[in-house]
């Protein structure tokens, strides 16, 4: 048997949105999402829906009507439009889901304001730059995207403004509507054997490159994360971010809006392009400093511009840069085909109402993305997992503060094998929810054990033989505190439980240094007694005559007639007369009622 440890530091974040981690990990369909019920919301709200109602869904900017569709299905839907933030913000206490393109902004303000009811943030569409990331993950709100369905026309839309920007189309075509007939001011540049440096090498990224190659383009591509066999497989370079600067002749900008990514276009690395180089931005405005491209503009290092995305949108009526007469611009027009929209809003309902109804997203973007087959495997454990947490921490002396909690995973499966993000937010769920008012789930678990103080690290012990089960047991430890059932202290000086599953359900194996074995179902008696015959029938009798029904007992013991744990499972709880006999009893020094 092998013990490996984790690093300590185990507060992974789970804003996982845009980040080269969150690329790497398989796009899942969104079919494949999978029950999580654990996760449905122990509302804190004040406004909650009433229970067994069904969820609101405030659809604040235009969704395709299949989308729509579905969501009635489900929930009341209230598409309000052109909603100020302060018309959001009084409208977002009374819902369960809000539905948004790029024209919202769903501010830390918004979260704050709907006090706790809003469980589901979907973007309908890619780009996440205009909700609140932190915000949502700390209000334990899911945000979900529809990150493919109009990858192809933003694609389109970028093929489209690079040929429109080489042949004048936009400019010729306003000429000639007032009746001007300029044939020589509006002669073009080619595009084939040009050289296209794609920004960005993602998912529109490649589908703009794929089609440049069909234009005759020669495409190199900067992406600091994307893998060069999959650039290869379509003819594609990956170059240094100065080599595509100093290279091409066409720019096109595909990624997204994020703190490194800010005004990376600007003078310093105009500077470096070559002369009369002509850029395309469908990806966002704010990737490019728009002073600088205007300077960039007027000094002839950049020809011409193709601009579908703006710092502020819209621009100022003035934007010298939207007026530019070397500029072609449309207004954020990328995703609007009518087929673009009607598989976004498919694919955003789709996303919403499973994450209202529970389930984990496959599109979450502040929350681990968990393969569907990871998660099937897991699901005992999951319910494991909080259940332990939910016993542990009951365990704990009132006063003594539950910082320090080490989990300890031990299974055959090699450590790379085993994804413990989701029992870690369970145990954290487990441990956290029956001393606070606040709710856990799969976003906000880190997030709420380091605002708590609580540090959780995790060990993982190696054993051999077959790795069928993904985990034999989980223990959880918690360090530096009294409990007020001392037996549950292990000879290391920690409460500790440990669980298994047994025919798919959890049980107890563990407390302390007694070996027990009960199901982890209903609610739990645990006493500390002298190893005697009759023990069981006495306490039986106890709750007999209060007519609680008893599921299981169990009795974990050092020795014959030495000390022993008893652990009773009981249906209903007993009042505390009941347990004042049972602890009355002579042989037994010491219970505690546990609920799971
Ligand atoms: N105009 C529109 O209507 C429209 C439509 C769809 C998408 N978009 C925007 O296009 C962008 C790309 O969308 P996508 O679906 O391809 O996203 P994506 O996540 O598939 O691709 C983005 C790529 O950018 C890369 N990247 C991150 N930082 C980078 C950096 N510093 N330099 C170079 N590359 C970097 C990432 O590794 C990733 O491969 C997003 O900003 C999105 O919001 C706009
Ligand atoms: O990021 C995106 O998906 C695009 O920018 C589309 O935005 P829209 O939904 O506002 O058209």
């Amino acid at each position: 048997m092998a013990t490996t440890t984790t690093p300590t530091s185990r507060f992974l974040s789970v804003t996982a949105a845009a980040s080269p981690s969150r690329r790497r990990l398989p796009l899942l369909s969104p079919s494949l999402r999978l029950p999580l019920r654990q996760f449905r919301r122990i509302s804190v709200s004040a406004h909650a829906a009433p229970l067994g109602a069904k969820p609101t869904v405030l659809v604040a900017e235009k969704l395709g009507e299949a989308g729509l569709e579905l969501l009635k299905g489900f929930a009341n839907v209230d598409c309000s439009y052109n909603l100020t933030q302060e018309e959001l913000c009084t409208k977002i206490s009374l819902c369960d889901a809000l539905i948004v393109r790029s024209g919202t902004k769903v501010s830390r303000e918004v979260f704050e304001s709907s006090a706790g009811r809003l469980r589901v943030v979907g973007r309908a569409g890619v780009g996440i730059d205009n909700v609140d990331l932190a915000a949502a993950t700390e209000h334990g709100c899911i945000v979900v995207n529809a990150p493919t369905a109009n990858t192809v026309a933003a694609a389109e839309h970028g093929i489209a403004l690079l040929a429109a920007m080489a042949r004048n189309i936009a400019q010729a075509d306003a000429s000639l509507k007032v009746g001007k007939w300029l044939r020589s001011k509006y002669v073009g540049v080619s595009l084939v054997g040009k050289t296209l440096a794609v920004l960005g090498f993602g998912k529109v990224g490649s589908e703009v490159a794929r089609r440049a190659k069909g234009l005759g383009m020669h495409v190199i591509a900067h992406d600091p994360y994307a893998a060069a066999d999959r650039a290869r497989a379509i003819g594609v370079d990956l170059v240094t971010f100065d080599e595509a600067l100093s290279t091409a002749d066409f720019i096109s900008l595909h990624m997204p809006l994020t703190a490194s990514t800010a005004k990376i276009l600007n003078d310093e690395t105009f500077a470096k392009m070559k002369k009369g180089v002509r850029i395309v931005n469908v990806a966002r405005g704010g990737v490019i400093d728009e002073e600088a491209l205007v300077r960039a503009l007027d000094s002839g290092i950049v020809a011409q511009a193709a601009l579908d995305v703006f710092t502020e949108e819209p621009p100022p009526a003035d934007s010298k840069l939207v007026l530019h007469e070397n500029v072609t611009v449309t207004p954020h027009l990328g995703a609007s085909t009518a087929e673009a929209q009607e598989g976004v809003a498919v694919e955003i309902a789709e996303a919403v109402v499973g994450a209202l109804k529970g389930e984990l997203a496959a599109t979450a973007v502040n929350a681990p993305m968990v393969p569907a087959e990871v998660l099937s495997e897991l699901a005992p454990f999951v319910i494991l997992a909080e259940k332990l947490g939910r016993l542990v921490v009951q365990l704990v002396a009132g006063g003594s503060g539950v910082k320090s909690v080490k989990v300890t995973y031990a299974s055959a499966r090699a450590p790379d094998d085993l994804d413990t993000r989701l029992l870690r937010a369970m145990i954290t769920k487990g441990l956290i929810e029956p001393i606070s008012s606040a709710f856990v789930n799969l976003v906000n678990a880190d997030f709420i054990a380091k605002q708590r103080g609580v540090r959780i690290t995790e060990e993982r012990i190696l054993l051999d033989g077959s790795p069928e089960s993904p985990l034999e047991y989980i223990q959880v430890q918690i360090a530096n505190v009294e409990s007020k059932f001392a037996s549950a202290i292990s000879e290391t000086g920690e409460i500790s439980v440990e669980g298994r599953i047994k025919d798919g359900i959890p049980h107890l194996t563990k407390v302390g240094s007694f070996q027990v074995d009960v199901s982890m179902e209903g609610s739990l008696i645990l006493c500390r007694q002298v190893d005697q015959p009759g023990m069981i029938g006495t306490v039986g009798s106890i709750l007999g005559e209060q007519n609680i029904n008893v599921s299981f007992m169990s009795v974990g013991r050092i020795a014959p007639r030495k000390q022993a744990v008893m652990a009773i499972g009981v249906d209903e709880e007993p009042c505390k007369e009941s347990l004042k006999k049972i602890g009355e009893i002579p042989a037994i020094d010491e219970f505690v009622f546990l609920k799971l």
